[in-house]
């Protein structure tokens, strides 16, 4: 009998996962898997659950919780020969890899693709030694961002990051970049860099209209120092899908970067707060097969 592990982190979100439970395992048994439930007590949980999974060789792991939850469950999946597929149900306050990858942000619909037979494999990033999905940023919004209360988050959603990154952006707070990226190197004072692997950032979908979750990029954004003026038209570049047009924003490519600073600056990774800088990002190509709704 296959197995299938549910990951439920019971904080997520308006803390509603544990009452779709025992929805997600009827729609699991029903396909015939042997079901183990783990909720999560603490940070880093969910990646000892998935590693666990990985080595017992099963077939499913289906993360119910926001994106911090999904990071670490995709953590679990790192270096690991035998890697389960992967099931999201969308229960955090932005969803954002759900939106990238189109699942239903509705939890009974998403519940109900996980009997779905098509499956998508996306591209995973490697930030240092971990592994990301959706993206990192650098610079003080991004400290700020992982300060955003979570009242604000509940209440705002998505506003709440606009709301705190504006009034970063407006302040005096560019730090001295180091950028390196397939051989070429970028010097300057950033407010933020950003590099995303999917179009949805910060509940933005379309901050890289571009990017699509598998399409072997490193999608990367360096804000030039900006004036208020130019904050306010990056902010509408935001809005309306053109950022990486804006005069003041530097947009490319990558499948490696390196960022660093003489400064002391801390990184935020799929929502979370990361490592100081200097960090190191690679990709790793169509690395996790997930369940996404039949076409
Ligand atoms: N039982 C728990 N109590 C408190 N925190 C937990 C628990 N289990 C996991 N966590 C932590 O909660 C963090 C936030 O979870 P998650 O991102 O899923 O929810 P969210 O912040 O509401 O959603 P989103 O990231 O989509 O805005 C995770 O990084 C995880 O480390």
């Amino acid at each position: 009998m296959e197995q299938a592990m549910i990951i439920i982190n019971p904080t997520s979100g308006k803390e509603e996962g544990p009452a779709y439970i025992t929805m997600v395992e009827e729609i699991l048994s029903a396909q015939g898997y042997e079901i183990t439930v783990n909720e999560t007590q603490k940070a880093g949980d969910a990646t000892s659950f998935c590693i666990a999974a990985c080595e017992e060789g099963y077939e499913l792991v289906v993360s119910i919780g926001g994106d911090g939850t999904l990071h670490e469950v995709i953590n679990g999946l790192g270096d690991q020969p035998h890697r389960p597929k992967l099931g999201i149900i969308p229960l955090g306050t932005v969803n954002d890899f759900a939106r990238a990858i189109g699942l239903p942000l509705v939890p009974e619909e998403a519940i109900k693709a996980l009997a779905s037979s098509s499956t998508r494999a996306v591209d995973a990033g490697r930030l240092n030694d971990r592994l990301f999905i959706n993206v990192v940023a650098a610079g003080a919004i991004a400290e700020s961002v992982s300060s955003v209360s979570s009242e604000d988050k509940s209440k705002l959603g998505a506003l709440a990051y606009f709301k705190e990154g504006i009034k970063e952006l407006t302040g005096n707070t560019a730090h001295h970049l180091s950028i390196t990226h397939d051989g070429e190197v970028w010097e300057g004072d950033s407010p933020l860099f950003i590099a995303a692997l999917t179009n949805s950032v910060g509940g933005f979908e379309r901050l890289a209209p571009g990017a699509a979750v598998d399409d072997g990029l490193i999608h990367c954004f360096i804000l030039k120092d900006l004036t208020i003026l130019s904050t306010l038209t990056v902010s509408l570049s935001l809005l309306l899908g053109n950022l990486n047009h804006h005069k003041d924003v530097i947009y490319f490519t990558a499948r490696s970067v390196t960022v660093e600073s003489s400064d002391i600056m801390r990184t935020n990774v799929d929502g979370e707060e990361g490592p100081a800088l200097p960090i190191r990002l690679s990709l790793l190509p169509r690395y996790i097969e997930v369940i996404v709704p039949e076409p």
